[in-house]
């Protein structure tokens, strides 16, 4: 039996990392992007966006090259040469067979710290020296459990839990709901509209996480449970953006993450 937490918009206001005065782009936290493919390059672009957008202090942007052009196209102050991250987010937009960055992704698992895997990189969870989120969808999930879709579609907080002990890394399983499983902690959250339900809202999910990530890789690894609280708090943080993005009607994802800083500030206000 899992009993899950509720994870509030209170809750996450602890997760955001107000800049202090001392504060310069490093020490705040710069995040590692891995994400998009010569296919599917938008998926590079909304991740990157909705990070920056969260809030951190760089983003080096590391994936194939027609989706860097687009990224900077968009995203100006993205780096494109390697350097050191303080998190990594990586598999976004990603054939899971088909890797063109596989080697890049293998490369950066080698360093010890935190890292959000998701949609092609999500079964390299076992290859990363540091501390692992995944954030698969049911049928990621399926797969990579070698589960039974309809099984984790019909119970999505007890197979969230099992995957998480089962990997041994912390699990965030998208759905209207979302579920939250790390050592000792499981987390929910459902504040998302189901506007939310269009292509490239998981992309943003991710580059949401990757911002607060990166902006707590120390206290992740003084504390592993952390990572499901930072998840929660990008589930939330998500979900609030998008209602705002929405106002009761459909919405686009960069509208969803242009709406981010908006709704950071509010729940700071209040
Ligand atoms: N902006 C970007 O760059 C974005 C890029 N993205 C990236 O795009 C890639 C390919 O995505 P995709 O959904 O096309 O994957 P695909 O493996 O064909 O199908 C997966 C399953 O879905 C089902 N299914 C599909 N269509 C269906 C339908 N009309 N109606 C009902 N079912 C349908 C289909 O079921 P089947 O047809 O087999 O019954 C299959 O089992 C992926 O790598 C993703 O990361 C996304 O992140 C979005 C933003
Ligand atoms: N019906 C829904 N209500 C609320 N949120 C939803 C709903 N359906 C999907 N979502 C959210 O949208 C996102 C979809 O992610 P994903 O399936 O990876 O999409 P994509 O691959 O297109 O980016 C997740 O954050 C999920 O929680």
């Amino acid at each position: 039996m899992s009993t899950y937490t509720a994870w509030t918009a209170r809750d996450s206001v602890g997760r955001i990392a107000v800049p202090r005065e001392s504060d310069d782009k490093y020490s705040r936290g710069v995040l590692g992007v891995i994400t998009g493919s010569t296919m599917y390059p938008g998926a590079a672009v909304i991740g990157v966006e909705a990070a920056l957008r969260t809030g951190v202090g760089m983003v080096r942007y590391l994936g194939p090259e027609r989706a860097a052009g687009l990224v900077l196209q968009r995203r100006p102050e993205a780096v494109t040469s390697e350097g050191r991250v303080q998190a990594w987010l990586m598999g976004s937009g990603m054939d899971h067979v088909e890797r063109e960055s596989l080697a890049q992704m293998v490369e950066a698992l080698a360093q010890p710290v935190p890292v959000v895997l998701d949609g092609g990189a999500l079964d390299l969870y076992d290859r990363a020296a540091g501390p692992v989120i995944v954030t698969p969808h049911f049928r990621e999930l399926a797969r990579l459990l070698d589960a039974n879709l309809a099984d984790i579609a019909a119970g999505p907080a007890v197979w969230a839990r099992r995957a998480a002990d089962e990997l041994g890394v912390t699990v965030l399983l998208k759905g209207h709901t979302t579920y939250v499983a790390g050592p000792g902690i499981s987390l929910s959250t459902a504040s998302a509209p189901s506007w939310l339900a269009t292509a490239g809202a998981g992309d943003a999910l991710a580059g949401i996480l990757g911002s607060l990530v990166a902006t707590h890789s120390a206290r992740i690894q003084d504390d592993p449970a952390e990572l499901a609280r930072l998840a929660a708090s990008a589930a939330v943080l998500h979900g609030l953006a998008a209602e705002r993005a929405s106002g009761g009607g459909p919405l686009t994802i960069l509208d969803l993450a242009a709406a981010v800083p908006a709704t950071i500030a509010a729940l700071l206000r209040d």
